[in-house]
């Protein structure tokens, strides 16, 4: 051992990384060879380089179930008669017998300091088995309650950041294009979830069509996000209020 150096659980392999801290990837794409896939291995080199934990929750390799029916309740249901699934979900979150697929997942979210949120955009919004990871892990008692939520919601000593891919370029999605501010879009995702859960949020990390771009611009894509990554844990959340969004 003489001579040798060691940085293991002492320094931070880069000194602007953060060696220990702990990151969920919820990743939603069918090809591992997509822009959305390169974008998630970029992230998982980059942090690990760092010495961060990475955990990536691939939901179609998973085939995570994104439907909220009574088959995520273990034990008897509070009201047999009327099913309302947020008041059930809450009980079973209080009572342990949520099922055992969003109990793991519910794992990852509180074991992270922050989680990135990477998928293709479908429909102004994250493709079904994603909203389908909201539906069902975010529920009452675990990520929220009232009237603990927004900034007094249950993961606030927590970072999310939403990174996606569009088909529609830069100009389609400003103020005065077809689609209207790319702000707009994130609007239900980045407030109405994230900060109403009571995560902090980051600047999201927009790739406008990677599939109308050239190969060196896909790949400069794919390098300026593992650059940004490098920086990461300097960001200051966004101010995340109407303002941010509408003004
Ligand atoms: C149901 C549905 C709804 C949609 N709704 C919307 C919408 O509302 N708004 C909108 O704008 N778009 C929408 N789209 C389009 C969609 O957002 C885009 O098709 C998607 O974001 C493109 O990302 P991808 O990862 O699938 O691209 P891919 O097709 O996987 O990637 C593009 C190219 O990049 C290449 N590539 C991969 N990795 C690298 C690398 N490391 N370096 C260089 N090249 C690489 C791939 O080989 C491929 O040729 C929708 C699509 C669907 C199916
Ligand atoms: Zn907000």
């Amino acid at each position: 051992m003489s001579g040798t150096v060691s940085l293991v659980g002492t320094e931070d392999p880069r000194p602007w990384g953060r060696a220990g801290k702990r990151v969920l990837i919820v990743y939603a794409h069918q090809e591992p060879k997509s822009m959305n896939g390169s974008l998630k291995d970029a992230a998982v080199t980059e942090l690990s380089i760092q010495g961060c934990q990475v955990t990536v929750s691939d939901l179609y390799a998973m085939n995570f179930e994104p439907r909220a029916t009574k088959k995520d309740f273990a034990g008897p249901l509070n009201n047999s008669d009327f099913f309302n699934y947020g008041v059930e979900a809450h009980s079973a979150y209080k009572k342990g017998f949520l099922s055992s697929d969003v109990i793991e997942e519910q794992k990852k979210v509180q074991e992270a300091d922050l989680i990135i949120f990477q998928f293709p955009l479908y429909w102004f919004s994250v493709p079904a088995i994603m909203k389908g990871w909201m539906d069902r892990v975010l529920c009452q008692g675990f990520a929220f309650d009232f009237p603990e939520c927004f900034d007094r919601g249950f993961l606030q000593n927590k970072l999310a950041l939403i990174s996606f891919t569009t088909g529609g370029d830069a100009e389609l999605y400003s103020k005065t294009g077809l689609s209207g501010d790319i702000k707009y879009v994130l609007w239900p995702l980045q407030h109405g979830v994230l900060h109403f859960c009571g995560f902090k949020v980051l600047a999201p990390q927009v790739t406008f069509a990677p599939e109308y771009s050239s190969e060196d611009k896909r790949k400069e894509m794919v390098e300026s996000w593992a650059r940004r990554l490098e920086t990461i844990w300097k960001e200051k959340p966004i101010n995340c209020t109407p303002s941010w969004y509408f003004e």
